[in-house]
């Protein structure tokens, strides 16, 4: 590395939504596969599903109780109750027999099919039921509204309804649908590949006992949650010290076997940030290596072999920030999922005076609540890029433009939900 190299900082800042859209045009949609649906809980569907039938599928019994006409019930009081003969018992799962006629009902459980000739369920606790000669009856004393405790055919779903949309994300809703209807395979998008690897002479493995000067790696572990928080597959790469060729030599042996690669490290401006020899290096294609934010400023991107390659700052607040805005949208994209947005913003109150005043914009790791009916978005704490405790527990980031004051609590934000 030769650290005279007068170019070798040379950096032009782009603002991060033209970082977004550049990134954005290498990343095309992964093709699909098949899974079980027991496997399918948070992959991203590939085909629309419509209802291959209405649901429920039969005339169903919402209640206990027994299967009647309404009309039968119609003078029906608690002077004047009526006795109607039980000629069947229907349980959940089993098709009537007999059609209730005149007079007739049929003993019937919740999930019960309901007999031809019968329109409306009467809960078991209005009725009292008695052994008459060779029968039983059923005795009802109030009238009821026809069709009460019925769920038609397809009243829930009919069928053709358009139910699930390619990219959407499966979750529990979806997998209760797709069940219904009967698809124990799903089609849904293969899963990006993403690489971790870490740079950095200081990290230790997580195992390791601390030493002088060192830390335990923390962005991997980190990173490979964010990985699988957006429906992708991290692939550990390890670590390596900080050292140019060791590092290029992983990235070119790995390359291949993934969708994306990220690094964490040796961004900046220090003598051992290799990746920006890595990334000045032969066949890697810079996209940009600057961004006028914070944090997360040094964030680079570039392609090698039709591959995306994303540097990531060693930073951990900065690295989760530059995860959020460039990496995590690039695999909503690779996963088609729909409708795609680089991120989802939402205006909400500031939860605490913001005083620094900033040249750059700024992404603070922040809470959203909910007080009086009114959204607030409170920072998690101290925003400096080199903190993990206030990743922990932020559910959005807030967005402060380029300011030459604070901004007070209760300014309206925009912030970016995670
Ligand atoms: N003279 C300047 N110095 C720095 C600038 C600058 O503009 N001029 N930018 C600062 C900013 S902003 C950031 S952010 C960092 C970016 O640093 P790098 O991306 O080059 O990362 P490193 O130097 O390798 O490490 C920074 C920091 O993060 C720790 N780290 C690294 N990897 C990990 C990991 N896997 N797990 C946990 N922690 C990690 C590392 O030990 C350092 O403390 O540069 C500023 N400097
Ligand atoms: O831009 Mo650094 O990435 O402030 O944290
Ligand atoms: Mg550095």
């Amino acid at each position: 590395m030769d650290h005279n190299q007068p170019d070798r900082f040379r950096r032009h800042a782009l603002q991060p939504e033209e970082a977004q859209r550049i990134l954005f045009e290498y990343i095309s949609p992964l093709p699909d596969e098949a899974v079980p649906l027991a496997d399918a809980w948070g992959r991203t569907l590939s085909q629309d599903i419509n209802a291959p039938h209405p649901f429920p599928p039969f005339r169903r019994s919402g209640m206990d109780g027994f299967a009647v006409r309404a009309q039968d019930l119609l003078e029906a009081s608690p002077q004047m109750p009526i006795s109607l003969d039980i000629i069947e018992s229907i349980p959940s799962g089993v098709a009537p027999t007999r059609a209730i006629g005149p007079g007739q009902a049929s003993r019937i459980m919740t999930g019960g099919m309901l007999p031809d000739g019968s329109d409306t369920v009467v809960m078991l606790e209005m009725t009292t039921t008695a052994e008459r000669e060779e029968h039983s009856i059923v005795t009802i004393s109030r009238s009821v509204p026809k069709g009460i405790n019925v769920a038609d055919i397809g009243c829930e779903i009919e069928q053709g309804t358009h139910l699930l949309h390619a990219g959407q994300r499966i979750g529990a809703g979806e997998s209760a649908l797709l069940a219904a209807c009967g698809y124990a395979e799903v089609r849904v998008t293969r899963r990006p590949r993403v690489a971790i690897l870490s740079t950095g002479s200081e990290l230790l493995e997580i195992h390791e006992p601390l030493a002088p000067a060192k830390i335990r790696n923390s962005n991997a572990p980190m990173l490979a949650a964010l990985i699988k928080d957006c429906g992708a597959e991290p692939v550990l790469l390890g670590q390596v010290p900080d050292d140019a060729v060791k590092a290029r030599s992983i990235i070119d042996e790995s390359i291949g076997t993934c969708d994306i690669l990220l690094t964490s490290g040796g961004v900046s401006v220090g003598d051992y940030d290799v990746m920006v020899d890595v990334l000045a290096s032969p066949g890697v294609e810079l996209l940009f290596n600057k961004i006028a934010m914070r944090p997360g400023s040094p964030t680079t991107a570039a392609t090698l072999r039709g591959k995306l390659l994303v540097a990531l700052s060693g930073n951990p607040g900065a690295c989760f920030v530059g995860f959020h805005l460039f990496v995590a949208p690039a695999l909503r994209k690779m996963l088609s999922q729909q409708p795609f947005t680089a991120n989802q913003s939402f205006k909400a109150h500031l939860g605490k005076d913001f005083a620094k005043v900033n040249a750059y914009r700024r992404y603070i790791r922040a809470r959203t609540e909910l007080k009086d009916g009114t959204v607030w978005v409170t920072p998690t704490g101290d925003d400096k890029s080199s903190l993990m405790k206030t990743i922990v527990g932020a559910d959005c980031l807030i967005e402060i433009p380029p300011l030459k004051e604070g901004l007070a609590k209760g300014h309206l934000v925009t912030a970016w939900k995670l």
